[in-house]
């Protein structure tokens, strides 16, 4: 069997890139909903699901989802996390999720986790846009160390090389979507309608318009 691990920053510095048209209460109830996404995308495909944070509002809310919480103790950063929360975990196949993929739920998961269930000294990784990882499956869990910020694609490529890992890129439009920006919201509003991420968004009157420009293609308007 298999485990997720959902890694969670602390919600009072969450999402800064979208300090200009959220705030902060909002902010915090973004990541909750785009949490409850990721988790419904997770729940029929791993035996256990967990988060990792060390904010015991996220915590708290979790064990309300019954996901099983990770309090993190003495870790400086995301790796440091994920690393403290491997260690803990018993399945030999792990997938980490970042919290803020809400279109993952649009992906059979559980397909790709059988993939590397199936094969001994494997991984899977769909790489995000802009050299990021939005899905890293491994199996075992500790072939590679998780070395995420910056184009961490190209690292954990890097690093199954360097470790003989059978390594399975899988590009995935929806799971490449990772949300930082007002623009990356706008992707939700095409292909996000049956997600609680876009019921909220709605919910405080945000909608979208298209625009072909270099600003983007997404005028991001609130009521
Ligand atoms: N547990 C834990 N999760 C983290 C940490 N840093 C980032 N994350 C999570 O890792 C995923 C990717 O995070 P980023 O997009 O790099 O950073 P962010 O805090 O979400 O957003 P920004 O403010 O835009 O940097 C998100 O799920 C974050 O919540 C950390 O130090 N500990
Ligand atoms: C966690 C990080 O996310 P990004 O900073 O690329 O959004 C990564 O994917 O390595």
């Amino acid at each position: 069997m298999s485990s997720a691990i959902i890694p969670v920053s602390p919600l009072k510095s969450a999402k800064s890139r979208l300090k200009k048209i959220l705030t902060l209460e909002e902010r915090k109830n973004l990541i909750k909903n785009m949490l409850l996404d990721v988790y419904t995308g997770l729940k029929n495909a791993c035996s256990s699901i967990y988060v990792v944070s060390r904010d015991r509002e996220v915590l708290s809310f979790s064990r309300e989802l019954g996901v099983i919480p990770i309090p993190e103790e003495n870790t400086r950063d995301l790796n440091d996390a994920l690393q403290y929360a491997i260690e803990k975990i018993e399945d030999s196949t792990v997938a980490i999720v970042p919290a803020d993929v809400p279109l993952l739920r649009r992906e059979n998961i559980g397909r790709l986790i059988k993939k590397v269930e199936n094969r001994k000294r494997s991984a899977l990784i769909c790489p995000s846009r802009g050299g990021g990882t939005n899905l890293l499956i491994l199996n075992p869990k500790d072939i590679i160390k998780p070395s995420y910020e910056g184009f961490s694609f190209l690292k954990h490529l890097e690093l199954c090389r360097r470790n003989r890992v059978k390594l399975y890129i899988y590009p995935s439009f929806y799971i490449s979507i990772d949300i930082n920006t007002p623009e990356d919201l706008g992707e939700i509003f095409i292909h996000g309608k049956n997600t609680y991420t876009y019921r909220y968004l709605r919910e405080l009157g945000i909608s979208t318009f298209p625009r072909h420009s270099s600003a983007g293609r997404f005028v991001i308007v609130r009521d």
